[in-house]
């Protein structure tokens, strides 16, 4: 028979074998169509006895990153490398480092206590709508989804389930970790999902004027955090915790956040209140944000008017607050007040729960940090112990902190003119930042000590302001003590005799007059 009859005849067999199987479905009784299914079901698994199990890029309804994927990938990157054609190259590792995952439809074969296992890369492509606003990815317009899967005989179906995947997730989240890059995520623009760019921050502990002793209990406290998974679950506590921080602008609050992502090689959210709408969106933000994380709020006293909502409210209906606040929560946006004037909904209550409400607790390992430059303005809900564990203060720069910056700016550890430094500085408030300011050379040959006389010179020019100052204070002071007494006097010739208050205070009716 020649080629082309035998593919006539091979599609006729087809085309009949459907044929009979539609006849089979219309006209066969249900009983019997069902157990002949099952039948076939059952010689299929005899003739090809392997099982399939797919790990997808996203999963859920609203298509979320797929935790185990990422390790499933990592763990196939070191196979792949070695056996597979097609590949595709990343950086990671701040850029630093090349791996390589295979292509689609590429297939890998791993090895397991003597077991082979075949993975085999794919993609499907995405029903129309899917990856739009609301998804983590929206801004991703690729329209395929990519998925592994694992195929393997029946007969490891144990082996596979238990102690394999085990293995495979493990060994490819310490690999994940050991590539990985970090992140900046923000909600900013009005986005109101979170995008991304690469954190690249160089400030760590090390570089960050502070007192040593200050700087040691903060390192420990964050390094004790990270290695508190047990213990917090021991407790039965959500393993997050707060810090606040707060001082004068420019004294290193927003360096500090990045010492810290970079001292547990976190990512960072860094979130715009101002640009959530209301507190269903700051929920959901919250839940699609990862561990190992820090979310940041700057300036949380200028992001939304939160300060003394709570008191507001108090001060009206005293047994109504927590009903209220707690109503406006939980229905979502509906009847929220307003922020002071942004167009943002979320409400001190909306923030609290975000900080430690049910929903806080949903990924673990998170470290949320408030930064201001006004503590005091800040209502003492939000920075009560358990929201906010920790609150550092960044204060002006002491000596012992323009000596790291020293060492930072000019390599040095000594030098004559640090004395008269530590003197105007004992006396002086000068910001870190206006420290690092005086540092910096500003050209090739300006050297170290042009740089401390710089530093001395605006050491000095604060201090002449700052006593100027004082005096003006204190000038004040005794202009109100001043208009306090002429009040008095005036209070006093109000209800007593012009004679009974020459005998009090002849000099006030005097100044008086
Ligand atoms: N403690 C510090 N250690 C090292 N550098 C510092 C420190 N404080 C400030 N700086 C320097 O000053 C610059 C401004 O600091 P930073 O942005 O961290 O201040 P901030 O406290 O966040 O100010 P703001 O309240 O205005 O946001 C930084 O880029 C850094 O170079
Ligand atoms: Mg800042």
């Amino acid at each position: 028979m020649r080629v082309p009859e035998q593919w006539a005849g091979a599609a006729s067999t087809i085309l009949s074998f459907f044929f009979i199987l539609d006849m089979i479905r219309r006209w066969c009784p249900r009983e019997l169509y069902r157990r002949l299914t099952t039948f076939l079901l059952e010689l299929d698994r005899y003739f090809y006895p392997s099982i399939r199990v797919s790990i997808h890029e996203f999963t859920g309804s609203n298509l979320r990153p797929h935790e185990a994927y990422p390790a499933v990938e990592a763990y196939l990157s070191v196979n792949s490398s070695k056996t597979v054609k097609k590949l595709k190259a990343e950086m990671v590792k701040d850029r630093r480092k090349l791996v390589f995952t295979m292509d689609e439809n590429e297939r890998v074969i791993d090895e397991f206590q003597g077991v082979q296992m075949t993975w085999i890369s794919s993609k499907t492509r995405t029903p129309q709508g899917q990856g739009g606003p609301g998804t983590l990815y929206s801004g991703n317009p690729e329209p395929e989804r990519r998925h592994y899967r694992l195929v393997f005989h029946k007969r490891y179906r144990e082996l596979v389930f238990g102690p394999y995947l085990e293995h495979v997730i493990k060994t490819g989240k310490e690999i994940c970790q050991r590539n990985r890059q970090r992140k900046l995520f923000t909600n900013g623009h009005h986005r109101s999902s979170w995008s991304y760019i690469l954190f690249d921050h160089p400030a760590t502990f090390e570089t960050l004027a502070m007192e040593p002793e200050k700087k040691t209990k903060i390192i420990k406290d964050l390094l004790t955090f990270k290695e508190s998974k047990d213990f917090y679950a021991r407790i039965g506590k959500a393993w997050k915790r707060g810090y606040l921080l707060y001082g004068p602008p420019g004294t290193g609050k927003s360096t500090m956040i990045a010492a810290m992502a970079n001292l547990l090689e976190y990512d960072i959210y860094d979130l715009e209140l101002t640009s959530v709408a209301g507190n269903t969106e700051l929920r959901r933000l919250l839940t699609e944000t990862t561990g190992k994380s820090i979310i940041v709020i700057e300036d949380i006293d200028c992001s939304l008017d939160l300060t003394g909502q709570r008191k507001k409210v108090a001060g009206k209906h005293p047994p109504d607050v927590k009903k209220d606040m707690g109503k406006s929560s939980k229905s979502g946006d509906k009847g929220e007040s307003s922020g002071s004037g942004t167009g943002s909904k979320v409400t001190l209550s909306g923030l609290l729960n975000f900080i430690d409400g049910l929903w806080s607790a949903c990924c673990g390992e998170r470290i949320i940090v408030f930064t201001t430059n006004h503590v005091d303005k800040l209502d003492p809900a939000l920075t009560r112990r358990g929201r906010m564990d920790m609150h550092i203060k960044l204060s002006y720069c002491s000596f012992e902190a323009f000596k790291v910056l020293a060492k930072n700016y000019l390599q040095l550890e000594d030098h004559p003119l640090f004395q008269s430094i530590r003197n105007l500085m004992e006396v002086t408030e000068i910001t870190p930042a206006d420290v690092a300011e005086s540092l910096m050379p500003k050209s090739p040959d300006q050297d170290a000590e042009r740089c401390l006389r710089i530093l001395i010179q605006a050491l000095q020019e604060a201090k002449e302001k700052q006593e100027a100052e004082e005096k003006q204070e204190a000038k004040k002071e005794v202009k109100e003590k001043e208009c306090d007494k002429v009040s008095l006097w005036v209070l006093l010739r109000k209800y007593l005799t012009p004679y009974t208050v020459f005998h009090l205070d002849p000099a006030i009716c005097v100044q008086r007059e």
